[in-house]
């Protein structure tokens, strides 16, 4: 590949500070905490908070939302340190620009067409996060989608997500060249806790792939 410009990484749905170390330490450019009680990997306030004081300078503490009040963002925002939103619901523009906060928006992925489309719908989004398309699951499946959907050329930088993991990660910068990736259940060792083995494999192949 040969690019001066490396694959961002995100690790997703940290709930404990060791696997935030981990990640840091593994060279992970961002970590997420997910704000979504059915979500196995749900933290609370004090959780996040605590998670988010312990993430150095220079790693981005993402906040992810599926649908909520307005007062529990700003409550969250009031009282963890958060750098980035990902709004991975329903949420139009409007609503995600109101906090004053860098965001991220998710689309599930269904046809090339609803990237292109979500990416004008979301015009303050910083980047747009693709994620696989389950009916009535919001995000976190585990599931790839068909990459051949993620187009060539998008006005906004390109987030791929949907079960990456350390056997896939390879093919899938190389079949999409996104901006970053987001990876969950892929660097697990059970819902929720992650896998100090896999986020270590997964951020080396990516190192890998990026100086080949
Ligand atoms: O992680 C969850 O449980 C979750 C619940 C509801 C909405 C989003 C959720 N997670 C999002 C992510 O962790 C990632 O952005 C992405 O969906 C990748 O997840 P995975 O397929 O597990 O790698």
């Amino acid at each position: 590949m040969n690019q001066i410009m490396r694959t961002r990484v995100k690790i997703c749905g940290i709930t404990r500070i060791e696997d935030a170390k981990v990640a840091v330490e593994s060279g992970a450019d961002a970590i997420g905490l997910v704000f979504y009680e059915p979500s196995p990997r749900s933290v609370t306030i004090d959780q996040a908070a605590a998670i988010a004081q312990s993430v150095p300078a220079f790693v981005t503490v993402t906040a992810l939302f599926v649908n909520p009040d307005q007062s529990y963002v700003q409550d969250v925002l009031e009282k963890v340190r958060i750098d980035l939103i990902q709004f991975h619901g329903d949420e139009d523009n409007a609503f995600c620009c109101q906090f004053n906060r860098p965001f991220i928006k998710a689309l599930r992925v269904r046809q090339a067409s609803d990237v292109v489309a979500s990416s004008v719908r979301f015009p303050d989004a910083l980047a747009i996060l693709l994620d696989a398309y389950k009916p009535g699951v919001p995000g976190g499946t585990g599931e790839t989608f068909d990459w051949s959907l993620v187009p060539n050329e998008l006005e906004k930088p390109i987030i791929l997500a949907g079960g990456l993991a350390p056997e896939n990660v390879s093919d899938a910068i190389t079949q999409t060249a996104p901006f970053a990736l987001d990876v969950s259940g892929g660097v697990e060792a059970s819902k929720g806790i992650k896998d100090a083995g896999k986020i270590k494999a997964f951020l080396s192949e990516v190192y890998h792939v990026n100086r080949s």
